[in-house]
């Protein structure tokens, strides 16, 4: 539905997109993760048509919105934009925030503005209130109401949702997510945060240093990462050096299956710490927790063994009968990945 093709920026000498290509498919949930100042919102910006790239093509459902001969101005694109914090406008009631734009009577727009608060689940009470009345969640909300009341095809969503404290932030996440489906809107929501981004999304683009790293689904992107930094900035990953053939790696957890069978010779290997099971056992296999971090539901294990050139770190669900000098066992679940890099 949105194709995004070659798009590349600069402001002055520095590259802050480099070469983006990217397909949004209709009513699909899309998220760009990546750290600070890898170009995520200068790229939302470019979407909107608040910023122009210098190179590039962006079709929308067919229509040409960007190319070296073309730039259809924001108003006129049939996208909606929900920034950060900050997002309404102070000196309007929410109700006329939520109805700015409307191009209705004075009667059809007051009956818009209570259908899009049910929407997104308002009380209605709230339109009299100004926006400093009401809470953050709310606020996003509004924010939210007064994007969806241009009926656009696609919701561009600028972490919308950081500044609510994390219960509110998941619960506003799913209702937004949710409502976006209902409406069967496309959505493009940008995040540093990588729970925010695997839960949000039916597909994930991983940005970094202004280029796409990976694209997939949250499963893939998670799971089969291209490379370490990728892996590890969706979630904890154990990183081994291995000898990988004829489908298995043989590392210093033992032989472990692994995900790309075609691959050989000397390689990264990744697991995700839930692949691994750790069981109380003195046998033979000598390895012992040297240390245990606990923070709750979960711990973090240093475990060590004297065929280890280090111990590993092991981050896992907190169990009782954990105790330092304890020897356990540990059994590989699933396959590991090799990294490309
Ligand atoms: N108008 C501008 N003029 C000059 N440099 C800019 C401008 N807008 C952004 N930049 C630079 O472009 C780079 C990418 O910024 P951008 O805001 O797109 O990153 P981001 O990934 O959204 O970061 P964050 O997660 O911190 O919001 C940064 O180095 C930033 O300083």
């Amino acid at each position: 539905m949105i194709e995004l093709a070659n798009i590349s920026k600069k402001f002055g000498q520095t590259t802050v997109l480099d070469n983006l290509s990217l397909s949004v498919m209709p009513a699909s949930r899309t998220v760009i993760v990546g750290p600070s100042g890898s170009g995520k919102t200068t790229l939302l910006r470019i979407l909107a048509g608040f910023e122009t790239p210098d190179s590039g093509r962006i079709t929308l459902s067919g229509t040409t919105l960007y190319d070296q001969h073309t730039f259809i101005p924001a108003h006129q694109r049939g996208i909606g934009f929900v920034p950060q914090e900050g997002a309404l406008f102070p000196h309007m009631k929410v109700g006329e925030n939520i109805a700015y734009g409307l191009s209705g009577s004075k009667e059809e727009n007051r009956r818009r503005v209570a259908e899009l608060m049910e929407l997104v689940s308002l009380d209605t009470r709230l339109q009299h209130h100004w926006p400093h009345e009401i809470s953050g969640g709310q606020q996003q909300r509004v924010a939210l109401a007064r994007a969806l009341a241009q009926e656009p095809v696609l919701m561009l969503l600028d972490e919308p949702f950081s500044a609510l404290d994390t219960g509110l932030r998941a619960a506003t996440r799913k209702a937004t997510a949710d409502l976006l489906a209902h409406a069967g809107v496309a959505s493009i929501l940008v995040t540093h945060d990588q729970h925010e981004a695997l839960s949000f999304a039916s597909q994930i683009a991983v940005i970094r240093e202004g280029r796409f790293t990976q694209v997939g689904s949250p499963a893939e992107v998670y799971s089969q990462p291209v490379d370490e930094a990728t892996a590890l900035f969706l979630g904890d990953a154990l990183m081994f050096s291995a000898q990988v053939n004829n489908g298995f790696a043989h590392c210093e957890l033992g032989v472990i299956p692994v995900s790309q069978p075609q691959l050989s010779g000397e390689w990264r290997v990744m697991l995700r710490p839930e692949q691994i099971v750790i069981a109380p056992d003195s046998g033979s296999q000598a390895i012992t927790i040297s240390d245990v971090d606990f923070t709750g539901y979960l711990s973090t294990l240093t475990l060590s063994s004297p065929q280890w050139s280090t111990p590993l770190q092991l981050k896992t669900v907190s169990q009782q009968h954990w105790r330092v000098g304890m020897p356990v066992s540990l059994a590989v679940t699933g396959q590991a990945c090799v990294l490309a890099a």
